[in-house]
């Protein structure tokens, strides 16, 4: 085991306890200790500032009072890193605005493109059971139907598929209508904690073929797809494959992952997220992100202890974020 270091930085996190639970794991603690980084919880119950002085602060919670309690931290301890500035966290609590910066940045490829999906928002309900109206929008199904908000909220997740005008009507206002496209059923996930970056596949929904396209009708709601990949522990012909069509496929270029992450990391100006992404079925060449999440589920990393400790670290000695 290596020596403790000597210097003790200390690093608050404010997070929900469900988060606290599936993130800051005591092995995590451990390591972060060793190399001599205290992880301290930020108690909810009484001020920020009271608490004394944090060299780093890590969070995940959007309540104006605590966007108020971390901007009086700073200008009482303004050599202290806040990771990351509330406001730019906004961007991601959103699926127009969190695509949007993908199309803004550019990453030098040889033969491939990134981008996001077709979408249309869709944030008046008489706008759902005009079918004149959905037909002028020029859709093209099968759709995705994912509520605008991505903020962590109840029905954040609550996702389905459409199929024709008809599952349109009984969708909930405000909704982002997603083209959606065969990926082979599997999701790369990029990590990005700082300069760290690691990419995992995972079992994603599985192609629509063309004749069903045309045969199935109205929606079907799905939920956390990528997450049940991880928690999946039953066995089924169907689930065998899913999980073989995963451990076949081939990774995206390493130049595309660092390149896709590194300047989404300096157009949004965040450490701490990660972001969905597909490889088009029909044009291997075409990748797609879906979605970019902040403050991820970092403990579904094989090597997520070292990976954010190694974050920490950084980020303690260089004081710069
Ligand atoms: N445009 C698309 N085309 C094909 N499949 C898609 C598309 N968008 C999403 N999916 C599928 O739906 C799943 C969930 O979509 P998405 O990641 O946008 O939702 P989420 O609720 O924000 O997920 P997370 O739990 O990662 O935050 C993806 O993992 C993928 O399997
Ligand atoms: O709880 P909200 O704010 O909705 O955010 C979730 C993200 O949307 C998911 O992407 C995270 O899971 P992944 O790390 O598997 O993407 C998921 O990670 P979790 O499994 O630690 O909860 C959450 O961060
Ligand atoms: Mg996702
Ligand atoms: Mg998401």
């Amino acid at each position: 085991m290596s020596k403790p270091e000597s210097h003790r930085y200390c690093v608050g996190y404010a997070l929900e306890p469900k988060k606290v639970h599936s993130v800051i794991l005591e092995s995590l603690v451990d390591h972060a200790n060793q190399r001599g980084i205290d992880l301290i919880q930020i108690d909810r119950t009484r001020s920020l500032i009271e608490q004394g002085r944090f060299d780093c602060i890590i969070h995940k919670l959007y309540s104006e009072d605590w966007k108020k309690q971390l901007d009086e931290f700073s200008s009482t301890y303004p050599e202290a890193v806040i990771i990351d500035r509330p406001q730019l966290i906004e961007r991601l609590h959103n699926r127009v605005s969190m695509l949007e910066v993908v199309n803004q940045i550019s990453i030098p490829l040889e033969n491939d493109t990134v981008g996001s999906p077709k979408q249309w928002v869709i944030k008046e309900s008489k706008t759902l059971d005009d079918a004149n109206a959905i037909e002028e929008l020029g859709l093209i199904f099968p759709l995705i139907a994912k509520p605008l908000e991505a903020n962590g909220g109840p029905n954040s997740h609550n996702l389905c598929l459409v199929f024709d005008q008809s599952g349109i009507k009984k969708l909930s206002i405000p909704v982002v209508l997603q083209e959606f496209v065969n990926h082979g059923g599997v999701i790369f996930k990029i990590y990005v904690a700082g300069q760290h970056i690691t990419c995992v596949k995972r079992k994603s929904l599985p192609d629509i073929p063309e004749e069903k396209q045309k045969t199935m009708t109205g929606k079907l709601p799905f939920s956390r797809v990528s997450s049940l990949a991880v928690r999946n522990d039953s066995h089924n012909e169907e689930d065998d494959t899913a999980q073989n069509n995963v451990e076949k496929a081939e990774m995206p270029p390493d130049s595309l992952i660092e390149g896709l992450a590194k300047s989404l990391k300096e157009a949004m100006g965040l450490n701490l997220f990660n972001v969905d992404l597909i490889r088009d079925a029909s044009d291997p060449t075409r990748y797609l992100v879906i979605d970019v999440n902040y403050f991820p589920g970092y403990a579904k990393l094989p090597n997520y202890v070292p990976f954010f400790t190694n974050f920490l670290w950084d980020i303690v000695h260089s004081k710069t974020a």
